[in-house]
């Protein structure tokens, strides 16, 4: 899936959105991944979704972001107070994951100028100024198909930084980081503007900080 949101985002205010979960379950044919989920979601905190390989940290992802539905109990998202209709999330999130293709035939600017044709950048950070803080000028007129794995986490990791959101959706956020990237990782987990809600599914703890809220999905099988 490529990351390219279909909606103009140019009205959306910043405001604080908060996610509300009451008896949420997924399953997959008759194999419940999760189920009795009951959370808030709010803003200014990170959250990480903890348990093994194939306990279901992706699939909580997706249904929190709209992309999957639930099998049962329900999902509301409230911004600055308002109900919002599930339909238009997309305006207020940015993802991060390791299913989500980049697109091969395009140079890294070209990639930024795409995405942010139809999401507005953070702080208004040019194309120019992202490259630089990716640590990848060199790599500006590179095609993507020529990235390194390490080098295409990061763009993807910049896509969702950089991106103007309530809520940043970071799965696996560490593959293929080296130290130093993963530094540079951690720094701009840090930047986030203090409203947004950061939920990171990882069973890595040096993905998230000690002060994360943890849900161990495995206790809602
Ligand atoms: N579309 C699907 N249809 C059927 N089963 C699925 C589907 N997607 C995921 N699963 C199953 O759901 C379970 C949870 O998968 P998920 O990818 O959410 O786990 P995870 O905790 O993110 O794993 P990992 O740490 O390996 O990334 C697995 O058993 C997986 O096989």
């Amino acid at each position: 899936m490529t990351q390219s949101p279909a909606t103009n985002t140019s009205s959306i205010a910043t405001q604080s959105l908060t996610i509300h979960v009451e008896n949420l379950g997924k399953r997959f044919n008759r194999e419940w991944i999760f189920r009795g989920l009951n959370y808030s979601f709010d803003p200014g905190n990170i959250y990480a979704i903890t348990g093994a390989n194939g306990s279901g940290k992706s699939t909580l992802l997706q249904v929190l972001w709209g992309q999957m539905p639930p099998s049962k109990g329900t999902l509301r998202y409230t911004h600055g107070g308002t109900e919002i209709h599930p339909e238009t999330i997309f305006n207020h999130i940015a993802i991060a994951t390791p299913y989500m293709d980049l697109i091969e035939e395009f140079t890294l600017e070209e990639q930024l100028e795409f995405h942010f044709k139809l999401k507005r950048s953070r702080n208004h950070l040019s194309i120019a100024e992202m490259i630089e803080r990716m640590y990848l000028t060199p790599a500006r007129h590179k095609y993507i198909s020529n990235f390194s794995s390490g080098m295409r986490q990061r763009v993807k990791l910049a896509l969702a930084f950089f991106t103007e959101a309530d809520l940043v959706f970071l799965d696996e956020p560490g593959t293929n980081l080296d130290h130093q990237a993963f530094d540079w990782y951690l720094k701009e987990l840090n930047a986030l503007p203090k409203h947004c809600t950061v939920i990171v599914a990882s069973n890595q703890p040096q993905e998230y900080p000690s002060t994360a809220q943890k849900i161990d999905i495995m206790m809602y099988k």
